[in-house]
């Protein structure tokens, strides 16, 4: 389990705080979404609990132990993470970026072995992008990349996975896929994922539980069902939307009749 506990950040030199006590808890073998509008502190949100960024206050721990306590190689043993954009400095091919996921496994001065290429094969067939893995990662589209960097994610065999924005490249068939296979497999291999989504409906339909952070403070934890409400999305958002339930789930969507401007009247005759 991954707790959280009243964690306090702000950027050296500045006197705002951008994480304003967030506490929460993420459980084994299920899918926590959180979700903010942009600037609300998410990815920074992630970068402290990866112990990439130090806070000022506050308690990160992993099955009990806490994070900031762990050397950077321990670290990458505890976390996955799947970042919102990379760029590698060097064309290196799929297989070598999922490979990178080994590092923990690997001694400093030896190379990857048969258990490494092994794991790093079956992740990237996981995510279906076997015929890329040849490819130099700078020549494939922002799509594949995030396929890629999730890939390297699973080969990480980590207790604990970060995604950030994992499905913002990805066509609707990947987005469903690519969630579809995340959950089955903190199901599966009992991880504890934590994942920021922009789309109240993705999260609704993935996850167990979702956290909502507004300006860097929590203002909501709880089951998607009780979470996603009309009044909610309004007041971090801004956003008019009518509730419904499809398939027994229930989804929203924006209230906006494009018919009703006046040039859509007038494009219809
Ligand atoms: N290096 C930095 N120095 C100072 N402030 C920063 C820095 N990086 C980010 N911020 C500020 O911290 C706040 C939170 O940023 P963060 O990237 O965590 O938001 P986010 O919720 O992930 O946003 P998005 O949904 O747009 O990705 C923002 O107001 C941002 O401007």
């Amino acid at each position: 389990m991954l707790s959280v506990k009243d964690l306090h950040f702000r950027h050296k030199g500045s006197l705002r705080e951008v994480l304003k006590g967030i506490s929460f808890e993420a459980h084994k073998g299920a899918i926590t979404a959180i979700l903010g509008p942009n600037g609300s502190g998410k990815t920074t949100l992630f970068k402290c609990i990866s112990g990439l960024w130090s806070y000022q206050k506050g308690q990160v721990t992993v099955e009990g132990v806490p994070v900031n306590e762990l050397s950077f190689r321990e670290r990458a043993r505890f976390f996955a993470i799947v970042p919102q954009d990379h760029e590698p400095p060097f064309p290196y091919s799929v297989l070598d970026v999922v490979l990178m996921g080994r590092a923990g496994y690997v001694g400093i001065f030896s190379s990857p072995d048969k258990e490494d290429y092994e794991r790093a094969e079956e992740a990237i067939g996981l995510v279906g992008i076997e015929h890329l893995k040849n490819t130099p990662y700078t020549k494939i589209s922002g799509g594949e990349r995030q396929l890629a960097l999730i890939a390297r994610a699973l080969a990480q065999s980590s207790p604990v996975m970060l995604l950030d924005e994992p499905t913002s490249h990805l066509d609707f068939r990947n987005q469903i896929n690519v969630l579809k296979k995340i959950r089955q497999i903190a199901l599966e291999k009992d991880l504890t994922v934590v994942v920021t989504l922009h789309d109240p409906n993705l999260a609704s339909l993935f996850s167990d539980k979702i956290l909502v952070i507004n300006s860097g403070s929590k203002v909501a934890e709880g089951s998607p069902e009780e979470i996603i409400t009309e009044d909610l999305i309004r007041r971090i958002y801004g956003v008019e939307v009518k509730k419904a339930f499809v398939n027994g789930q229930s989804i929203i969507c924006p209230v906006y009749h494009k018919y009703s401007f006046r040039y859509g009247k007038e494009a219809l005759g």
